[in-house]
């Protein structure tokens, strides 16, 4: 089923049109948002999402320079966190005092990233809950793990952006504490990312004994990190992360897996590397991660 806009009132430009950059703008599309795609190296007619056995289409405009962007605005950002380099000159479009930038981006480091190339633009650090997969150019298969499907800072920026994704199905949460958040978050994807990666396996390995051990301990270690950054964490993050990530459902993956199959580099700096270089910074030894590193150091694609 062909979804189209109802009205024209917003353009969200998606920059990164990938797994969770097509799951949010099919969610835009869906409220009456245009979405323009920037800069996508191979571009596609439709979004289209399978979800639950169903699939639907969701039409997009491409442009391929940010001179073509006109007015505009809002941006989702949805490249890996090691790409956002290569986005500079779109997000350069955003450095205005009105412009609100949504990173949808796991790891550490958002603000700072985003705003090397748009100082004036506020940045809105968007953690995602969906288990996304992109088998094709535009085309997702979507999968929904928590009864939170995006987690924004409480906030009135970038009002109308949030309230369009509700509005086209995404449970947001607003937080007070996103700090929290975040660190919550990087506990499961510090642990199943680099496991998922290097194993090849998906992330029903999370239920192997031996594994699952290996994941508290690296989580434990990140806990003690997030304590020291000001994250509010306990014990209980750690069990919550490891029966989350038991339970997601069959066929679950995650982000680094799927780049390591398709020979992509894997997005370890803002995971991993950020929790060993915040960990020096305190003087807290984390042995498992920086083993873990140094193997994804070692393998970078
Ligand atoms: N996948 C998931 O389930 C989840 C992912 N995340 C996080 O969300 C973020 C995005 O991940 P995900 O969607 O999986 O990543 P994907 O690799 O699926 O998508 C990233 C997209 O960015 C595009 N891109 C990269 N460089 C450029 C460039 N120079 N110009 C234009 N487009 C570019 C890629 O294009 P191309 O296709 O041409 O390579 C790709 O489409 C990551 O931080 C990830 O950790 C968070 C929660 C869940
Ligand atoms: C937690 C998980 C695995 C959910 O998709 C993720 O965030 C990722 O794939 O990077």
């Amino acid at each position: 089923m062909t979804q189209k806009s109802q009205s024209s009132s917003q353009t969200v430009a998606l920059i990164g049109a990938g797994a969770v950059g097509l799951s949010l703008a099919a969610a835009l599309i869906k409220a009456g948002v245009d979405v323009t795609v920037c800069g996508a190296r191979t571009p596609f007619n439709d979004i289209i999402v399978n979800e639950g056995g169903q699939q639907n289409r969701y039409p997009v405009r491409h442009i391929t320079v940010p001179e073509e962007l006109g007015p505009c605005h809002m941006a989702v950002l949805a490249v890996k966190a090691h790409h956002t380099d290569d986005v500079g000159s779109w997000l350069q479009h955003f450095d205005q005092n009105n412009a609100v930038i949504l990173a949808a981006q796991n790891g550490l480091g958002h603000k700072p990233r985003v705003a090397k190339y748009a100082p004036q633009a506020e940045v809105l650090p968007a953690i995602i809950y969906l288990n996304v997969e992109r088998p094709s150019p535009g085309h997702v298969i979507l999968r929904r793990v928590t009864d939170c499907d995006v987690c924004v800072p409480q906030t009135a920026i970038g009002a109308s952006l949030i309230s369009s994704l509700k509005k086209g199905g995404m449970r947001v949460r607003q937080v007070d504490d996103m700090t929290t958040v975040i660190w919550t978050k990087l506990l499961s994807n510090i642990a199943v990312n680099p496991i998922t990666a290097l194993t090849g396996r998906r992330a029903d390995v999370m239920r192997d004994p031996l594994v699952e051990q290996t994941g508290r301990q690296i989580m434990r270690e990140a806990l003690l990190v997030g304590l020291a950054e000001g994250a509010k964490l306990s014990e209980d993050n750690i069990e919550q992360a490891m029966t989350w990530l038991q339970s997601v459902p069959p066929g679950s993956t995650t982000s680094m897996r799927e780049d390591r199959q398709a020979g992509r580099p894997l997005e370890y700096e803002a995971l991993t590397g950020a929790v060993v270089d915040a960990a020096d910074r305190h003087g807290i030894d984390v042995p498992y991660n920086r083993f873990l590193h140094s193997l994804l150091m070692a393998i970078k694609y």
